[in-house]
């Protein structure tokens, strides 16, 4: 980490205030714990998060009041730190491992492959012990028993300055995509289960003073499975405040739920601390008050009334950036591939209209591109068809990740916009008249959520009818971009006054489209995450002729010899090698 981190922002910061019981939560942090290098906005390493925990602890203890910390899960995959260990999450873990949690849960991301899920139980789980809990997501032991993922399926327990009595809970969505240690009882399920209903009956004849649900779902009013486990929690806690915590979609909102329950969910990537304070729980009406804490020093030292750097840091935290700073140089995270002669932007630059900043046009004119068929298993049929063949290479947009930025492209940037180990399969012999439906037909569809499940959601639908509204903030000219949320509160929850940053509509699915003559038939590439998507909607693009559906689908492998040399990352440094330097 460069020594300027600390940002000098001019602009005026909405302070925080403190109640009888407070939290700061993160959530989706994916391994961005180096912090933001490209942004100053971002820019606190986990190392000036774990001053921060403690100098405002101190500050809570000063006012006689609680402080607890949750972390929500998606703590793999989307940055080098993590990804480029195997299992991916051996350093990252480490350092996030630093920091101690009062509750702490899994996301999907720990459970994709099975070695990661195997880290995660074997350290991650014993680190924390009683604090990491799972109510609905299950692994499978050396001993073959389906046991809690973490160490229980909730926590109990009492608070260090006002003695509150806290009874935890954790769910994750219905996630379908987990290996064959992971089992996920979906909310629906688990809320109609005796074991469970036992467990509300047995603590709600308990003293609670407040249900903290700490989980990997998103918090918006539109998500149902908040909704179903809300109203079976009210049944055995008619009149305790019951507060959520959500992740997954990667925004910042917080819900109203009745009034005396609430809902926050505090970003991604460490970009955002999440913080919330209540206040005379015992009431009817519940004082409150949240904020989206931008994750960088100016912030921090704000928010702990620290004038200096050299004050504010804690042996402990500095430790931890040092840490950083070595595994950093372990990994090589800052080799460079080449420079970037712009910045290429997701969701910031409009797809739609062929702009050259659109990151996805950029992956879909010279990216996509230079995949190449290589055979190399002995089982695998080779892929006679290609030579002639169209070519379509598609993915979800679901596997870029992040914006690319002007400058230098290293290994680290390579991993923020793409970290999947993904496989290429291949449809061969497509007619072209089928082919070109296969993109549109997923782009009208839902957004893909998971290898393999049709549950799927709207995109627009991660977002709570407030974030959707129009967000007519501020004079907003002199400001910089950065995030302007809008939630159940009003559009007072970002800490830091921001002008809004630009917002286009993403597809579900990008592709590349080599031909000579576009009546030739076509080779369709796709990731093997997004199989059973691109075979429903060549079932939809094939309509009555299933025969056709059936050989081409008959014909279906994979189409090159899969290995991490060939994801979307490593072609994007390919490109960087040969057209940036
Ligand atoms: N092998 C994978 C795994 C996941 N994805 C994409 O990630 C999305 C889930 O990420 P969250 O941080 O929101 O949990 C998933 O919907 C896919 O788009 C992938 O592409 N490949
Ligand atoms: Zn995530
Ligand atoms: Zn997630």
């Amino acid at each position: 980490q460069p020594k300027t981190r600390f940002p000098h922002f001019d602009e005026t910061l909405r302070d925080l205030s403190i109640g009888d019981i407070n939290f700061l939560q993160t959530t989706d942090t994916h391994g961005w714990y180096l912090g933001h290098i490209n942004q100053r906005q971002y820019s606190a390493d986990w190392g000036d998060f774990i001053s921060f925990v403690d100098r405002f602890r101190e500050q809570c203890h000063e006012q006689d009041s609680d402080l607890l910390l949750v972390d929500c899960g998606d703590r793999h995959d989307g940055n080098g730190l993590s990804d480029l260990t195997s299992p991916n999450g051996v350093y990252s873990s480490e350092v996030f491992m630093e920091l101690d949690f009062d509750v702490i849960t899994v996301g999907n991301h720990e459970l994709y492959v099975k070695e990661v899920s195997e880290l995660e139980y074997n350290t991650v789980v014993p680190r924390y012990g009683e604090k990491f809990i799972s109510t609905n997501v299950e692994y499978l032991n050396d001993n073959g028993e389906y046991v809690p993922f973490g160490n229980s399926t909730y926590r109990y327990f009492t608070t260090d300055v006002k003695k509150y009595n806290v009874f935890a809970l954790s769910f994750l969505f219905d996630f379908t995509g987990g290996n064959e240690r992971i089992r996920v009882t979906p909310i629906a399920e688990i809320v109609k289960q005796k074991q469970f209903l036992e467990l509300l009956e047995e603590f709600s004849n308990k003293p609670v003073d407040l249900v903290a649900v700490v989980g990997h779902l998103p918090v918006s009013h539109d998500w149902l499975e908040t909704e179903v486990l809300h109203q079976v929690l009210r049944r055995y806690f008619p009149n305790i405040v019951i507060q959520y915590f959500g992740g997954h979609s990667h925004i910042r909102d917080f819900t109203i739920l009745d009034n005396k329950s609430f809902a926050l969910q505090s970003g991604r990537y460490c970009e955002t601390v999440g913080f919330l304070s209540l206040s005379q729980l015992d009431q009817d009406n519940i004082d409150l008050d949240r904020k989206y804490i931008d994750f960088n020093l100016q912030s921090f030292l704000h928010h702990t009334n620290y004038s200096t750097v050299d004050g504010f840091n804690t042996k402990h935290g500095l430790q931890v950036s040092q840490r950083l700073t070595d595994i950093s140089n372990e990994l090589n995270l800052s080799e460079t591939f080449g420079v970037a002669p712009h910045s290429y932007f997701l969701a910031g630059a409009d797809y739609n209209s062929n702009d050259p900043n659109s990151l996805l046009r950029f992956f879909e004119n010279h990216i996509l591109t230079q995949l190449e068929p290589k055979i190399c298993h002995e089982n695998m049929d080779p892929v006679v068809s290609s030579q002639n063949n169209s070519r379509m290479v598609l993915i979800n947009t679901g596997s870029i990740r992040y914006d690319l930025y002007k400058g230098d492209f290293n290994r680290n940037s390579q991993f923020i916009v793409s970290p999947f180990k993904n496989k290429w399969k291949v449809l061969q012999n497509v007619p072209a008249d089928v082919a070109v439906q296969i993109q549109p037909i997923l782009n009208r569809g839902p957004y893909i959520m998971s290898a393999n499940s049709a549950n799927q959601l709207d995109t627009s639908q991660l977002l709570s009818p407030y974030q959707r509204a129009v967000n007519s903030q501020m004079n907003a000219n002199r400001l910089r971009y950065g995030q302007t949320t809008v939630d159940d509160l009003g559009n007072d929850g970002d800490d830091t006054i921001h002008k809004p940053l630009p917002k286009f509509q993403v597809p579900n699915v990008i592709r590349s489209y080599e031909y000579v003559d576009k009546l030739q038939p076509v080779d369709i590439v796709f990731y093997d995450f997004i199989e059973r998507h691109v075979l429903w909607a060549l079932q939809q693009a094939c309509g009555d002729d299933r025969l056709l559906y059936h050989s081409l689908v008959q014909q279906l492998t994979f189409y090159n010899d899969c290995e991490l040399e060939f994801n979307v990352g490593e072609l994007l440094k390919k490109y960087a090698l040969k057209n940036w330097q």
